[in-house]
């Protein structure tokens, strides 16, 4: 209902809604009042805006409290005159209470801060408007933060309050999606000693306060108390806060100083707005709105509000839209006389005209969305020095939070204590443990002499190739297995590596090179001595034997060690293209100390495959037939004694050994921890030195001896050649291993054909 007033003009009263006398509970907004009676001062002294009313608005204290919001809607409906509208309230606390009742007296209510997202829930608030944002919003602010500064474990300390449980639920969604992880999300009631505790014991470095500054300063309060401060932490609070809220009002527990010194250099999102020079409806710029509003608060005793611009553009929406509601009541012979709570026709109009609002406040343009707000620019500020400075902005609809991106605003920056932003997490100084020297020592001297031997005998058995001793034992077959126990030596400073190597890339081909060495050497030794032990069995198994022997010469044995290196290739090949191997960073955990400490057992490189325990069962099952088919051709073979196969004893025991090493070593290297790369390395190491330096040992000591003895005293040697010789001896001393037998009627009892 409007009243007349002498000079001809209407009034139009409007009930507002402020928070004063909040007991520095929850959000204070009288701040904002200035600026709104500033707003209505200009208004009903201008003449192109409802120059036939004047707007006066009645002001009730909520307290910010939802008792006081019910007691204030209660004295604004009861008390006349009746009002056309209501502005506020300010605290979402008591905003949502007057909200959800005040459509049932069809009064359009606009809010200039209160940021709860339930009031976007237009079921529930049909007549609520605001020209703010919903406070979710400012936390896409925050996650580009998270982002920028690669913060990826965060903390939430919350208060339990409609405001705060939404803001608190949808953040948890997004930073979910956003790959950060929320690693504690406490509130309390009281007391904030067990939430610090909580901080402190999950050693959170990134705090996201959601929360109103009273407890805000209780959880500092703590937070020093429980000595959880430092440059370390950062903190990061809602913006809208009042000025210097860490100053202690009615506060006992902690000094101004020592909130001060945990609040640090915090990080605050705020609700902004861009400096509109544009053609504002008031005629005003923020900066000329600024002055005037600072004039304006010297006739209160109220702070200065971060609100003020929104408080004010707030009140011209309204006169805006009552404007243009008078102008289309007039076209139906009707006024705001007509206005009363029951009747819901002109609060329509004022609806419909609010939501076509697009007008030019000093916060910028105003247009309101499907759930009657705005979404406003985000400012960033953080603390710097002795205040807190509005170093940039995010602006939801140009700036993506993925990348971190905001605007600096000019000659403005992040400034950091340390010189850099604090971690997310404590750096671990996680080192790199590398295979104990000693132990590589040790290892690689038994195998660089094994190497050394390997070469050794390559040249005896290329020098003395002419020597009876030699040629009957197949020379070039030998350097084959020779080679192949060389590879194994160079296998041993290859799983050394890690002994020295940092970077995973190198560590990467070391993993590819000593599989493909490791499985080469193999195959070139024990397939080869495999091949070996298989003649001989042929040839005391059938009766034919000069025969076989001619079928097998050593060029045969060789091509089938050539096929089996070949099929080798072929494996190790289609392995390395399906899954390839690679180097990883194995972390060997961590421990808290009784001090609280978390120290780490450091890391590893490894090598890894997706499929590890295929390819080696594969593997396995391709590598262990020469094992268990040379076991038992050694086996049948044992007896046979012949100066021409003279070494196929020795290559049996050779096998044997290799089986046993092997039996051994497969299950304790699945028993032993991936992680203790000493242990792995002293097994491997240990295997391929046994292993080839057996070989070497069994295949060459007793040539050596033998061939000793034939240069010492040639005679000898040959009585004892000739003695040796029985039925086949003869013959197959003249086998040559390449041309077959070339004389023979020097082997008058073989059946040669
Ligand atoms: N958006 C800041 C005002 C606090 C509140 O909504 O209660």
């Amino acid at each position: 209902m409007s009243t007349a007033v002498s000079s001809q003009k209407t009034m139009l009263h409007i009930g507002g809604f402020i928070e004063v006398n909040t007991a520095d509970k929850g959000w204070n907004s009288a701040g904002v009042q200035p600026a709104i009676d500033l707003a209505i001062k200009h208004i009903n002294n201008r003449t192109d805006i409802l120059p036939n009313h004047t707007i006066q608005i009645h002001w009730k204290d909520t307290k910010c409290s939802d008792a006081y919001a019910i007691k204030a809607l209660v004295e604004q409906l009861r008390k006349p005159p009746t009002k056309v509208a209501l502005i506020g309230p300010g605290c979402s606390i008591s905003a949502v209470l007057v909200a959800a009742a005040s459509h049932f007296w069809n009064l359009i209510q606009l809010g200039f801060s209160a940021g709860s997202s339930s009031l976007s829930d237009k079921r529930r608030f049909p007549l609520f408007f605001r020209v703010n944002g919903p406070e979710f919003t400012l936390y896409k602010a925050a996650v580009s933060l998270l982002h920028r500064f690669n913060w990826k474990r965060i903390a939430i300390v919350k208060q339990d309050e409609d405001l705060f449980n939404d803001v608190h639920e949808r953040l948890q969604t997004m930073l979910k999606k956003e790959g950060i992880s929320v690693i504690t999300a406490n509130s309390f009631v009281k007391d904030p000693d067990n939430v610090i505790t909580d901080l402190k014991n999950r050693r959170a470095r990134i705090i996201v306060i959601l929360m109103y500054e009273d407890k805000s300063r209780m959880v500092m309060c703590e937070a020093h108390r429980q000595n959880f401060f430092g440059s370390h932490i950062q903190w990061i609070i809602p913006g809208w806060y009042s000025k210097d809220w860490w100053k202690v009002r009615n506060f006992s527990g902690c000094s101004v100083e020592e909130i001060r010194r945990v609040a640090r250099n915090f990080l605050a999102v705020q609700e902004g707005y861009i400096n509109n020079t544009v053609n504002t409806l008031s005629g005003l710029t923020v900066d000329e709105f600024l002055t005037m509003y600072e004039a304006e608060l010297q006739n209160y005793s109220f702070p200065n509000n971060s609100y003020a611009v929104f408080g004010y553009d707030s009140a011209w929406v309204l006169a805006s839209a009552l404007e243009k509601t008078v102008m289309q009541l007039k076209e139906k012979n009707m006024s705001f006389d007509n206005f009363s709570y029951k009747s819901a026709s002109i609060r329509q109009e004022l609806r419909s005209v609010l939501l076509r609002t697009n007008l030019s406040g000093i916060s910028g343009f105003i247009k309101f969305d499907k759930n009657q707000e705005r979404l406003n620019m985000i400012w960033i500020k953080q603390f710097q020095g002795d205040k807190e400075v509005k170093v940039g902005y995010f602006d939801p609809e140009r700036h993506n939070l993925r990348k971190g991106e905001l605007t600096f605003f000019a000659g403005e920056n992040f400034t950091w204590p340390d010189g850099k932003p604090p971690k997310d997490k404590d750096p671990l100084n996680e080192r790199l443990i590398k295979t104990n020297l000693t132990l590589f020592y040790v290892m690689s001297s038994v195998a660089a002499t094994g190497l050394l031997t390997a070469f050794g005998l390559l040249f005896v058995n290329y020098h003395f190739r002419f020597h009876s001793v030699i040629r009957q034992s197949s020379p070039r077959l030998n350097n084959v297995i020779v080679t192949g126990c060389l590879l194994f030596y160079c296998c041993v400073f290859l799983y050394g590596a890690e002994a020295f190597v940092e970077s995973r890339g190198t560590h990467t081909v070391i993993c590819k090179v000593r599989r493909g060495m490791c499985s080469l050497s193999f195959t070139l030794a024990f397939g080869t001595m495999f091949v070996k032990t298989w003649r001989v069995y042929k040839i005391f198994t059938n009766k034919q034997l000069c025969k076989q022997l001619g079928m097998l010469h050593d060029r045969h044995l060789l091509a089938i060690v050539f096929g089996l290196v070949c099929l080798d290739v072929v494996y190790i090949t289609a392995w390395e293209i399906a899954d390839p191997i690679t180097s990883y960073v194995q972390h060997l955990g961590r421990e808290t100390t009784p001090d609280g400490r978390e120290i780490s057992h450091g890391k590893v490189l490894n090598c890894t495959l997706n499929y590890r325990s295929l390819w080696y069962m594969f593997w396995a099952i391709w590598k262990s037939p020469f094992l268990v088919i040379g076991l038992f051709l050694a086996w049948e073979t044992r007896n046979v004694t012949l100066a021409s196969l003279n070494d196929s004893k020795y290559i049996g025991m050779s096998v044997y050994n290799v089986v046993i090493m092997t039996l051994i070593t497969v299950p304790l290297s699945f028993v032993i921890d991936h992680g203790n790369i000493d242990a792995k390395f002293a097994l491997f190491g240990t295997l391929f030195n046994a292993v080839s330096t057996f070989t070497l040992l069994l295949l060459f000591v007793p040539k050596i001896i033998k061939l000793r003895d034939e240069v010492a005293s040639p005679e000898r040697a040959q009585n004892t050649n000739h003695a040796a010789k029985s039925f086949n001896d003869s013959c197959l001393e003249h086998h040559d291993g390449r041309n077959g037998y070339r004389r023979h009627d020097e082997c008058p009892h073989c059946k040669c054909s």
